[in-house]
């Protein structure tokens, strides 16, 4: 296969930099507005160790749900799948992301997925750590793992913007408390969400975590096992089914790889046994994905034809 060259990276991103029009920056976290919608930035990792950038790559965003994987391997490696999958659910939605509806007509009442937010936050609260920052630390030294960057840390002024105005997110919580999902503090579990939420990297980072998710779990240096295999594929069916919220269908149709999105403008997508890409650009349309991360996503795939379909 046609290896991704920073030529032909270059070129794209500059082509697709006018789509970004077509969005809006997220305002429903006060300081995520403040983003520059003209900012954009790609990265590829293959799995021979090259790694290949264009725009702004070394601009710092917020992950924001790309941590939902993150979390969600963590707790798999911590409690096994049965135990993660008593608090939540393994099926799509049409729902928004930030929905509250189905945890009320399901039964039993547990979050549909853990890429949307009721389902994030079920698996937060399945943390080992006995205080909040242990909880943290426990997201952060897996990210610190993975890119083998130890200075990662998250944006304090995001989180606690996000922590002052999540009113919709304590609902989920307070919902799936009393049906017995999430146990503890709900504002404890705010505080670590809204962490993880806001770690900071860059595409040349996020690219080498997702290469990870490409390459079975493995180190794509030394081959160590960082994620055992079955958990890296139930993260990336994951992605695949649901990562994109209620635009995976299409995307699936369209460009056909596990991908993660966050609403600060990031995307993140595994193109498995060839790399890991991550693209940025605040931009988001309805759904809340990236306008331009979209988009070079369905010209990436279909010039290198990496559809799994
Ligand atoms: N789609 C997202 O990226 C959502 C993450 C955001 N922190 C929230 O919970 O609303």
């Amino acid at each position: 296969m046609e290896k991704v060259t920073e030529k032909q990276l270059e070129k794209w991103v500059d082509h697709i930099r006018i789509y970004a029009n077509n969005g809006k920056v997220a305002d429903y976290i006060p300081a995520l507005k403040r983003q520059n919608p003209e900012i954009n930035a790609a990265s590829f990792f293959h799995l021979d160790g090259e790694c290949v950038q264009a725009g702004e790559a070394d601009y710092f965003f917020t992950i924001q749900s790309v941590s939902k994987v993150l979390a969600l391997a963590v707790a798999l490696m911590n409690h096994g799948e049965d135990a993660v999958f008593s608090r939540v659910g393994k099926e799509p939605t049409s729902d928004p992301f930030y929905s509250i509806s189905k945890l009320e007509v399901e039964k039993p009442s547990k979050p549909i997925n853990p890429m949307i937010n009721a389902g994030a936050l079920a698996v937060t609260n399945m943390m080992s750590g006995k205080t909040t920052d242990d909880m943290l630390h426990e997201i952060l030294d897996f990210v610190h793992l993975l890119t083998g960057d130890e200075t990662i840390d998250y944006d304090k002024e995001v989180a606690q913007s996000e922590y002052n105005s999540a009113f919709l997110n304590r609902s989920l919580c307070y919902f799936m408390k009393q049906n017995g999902i999430i146990t503890g503090s709900v504002e404890e579990l705010h505080d670590v969400y809204t962490k993880q939420c806001a770690i900071q990297m860059n595409v040349k980072q996020l690219a080498k975590v997702a290469g990870i998710f490409a390459n079975e779990g493995k180190d794509i240096e030394t081959g160590e096992q960082l994620i055992p295999h079955h958990y890296a594929r139930i993260c990336n069916t994951f992605m695949g089914t649901c990562g994109m919220y209620n635009q995976s269908g299409s995307f699936a149709i369209n460009v056909g790889i596990p991908a993660k999105s966050g609403v600060s403008g990031v995307i993140m997508g595994v193109v498995n046994d060839v790399g890991g890409v991550a693209v940025f650009g605040p931009a988001l349309d309805k759904q809340g994905n990236s306008v331009i991360g979209v988009k070079l996503l369905e010209i990436m795939s279909r010039y290198y034809q990496w559809s799994i379909f």
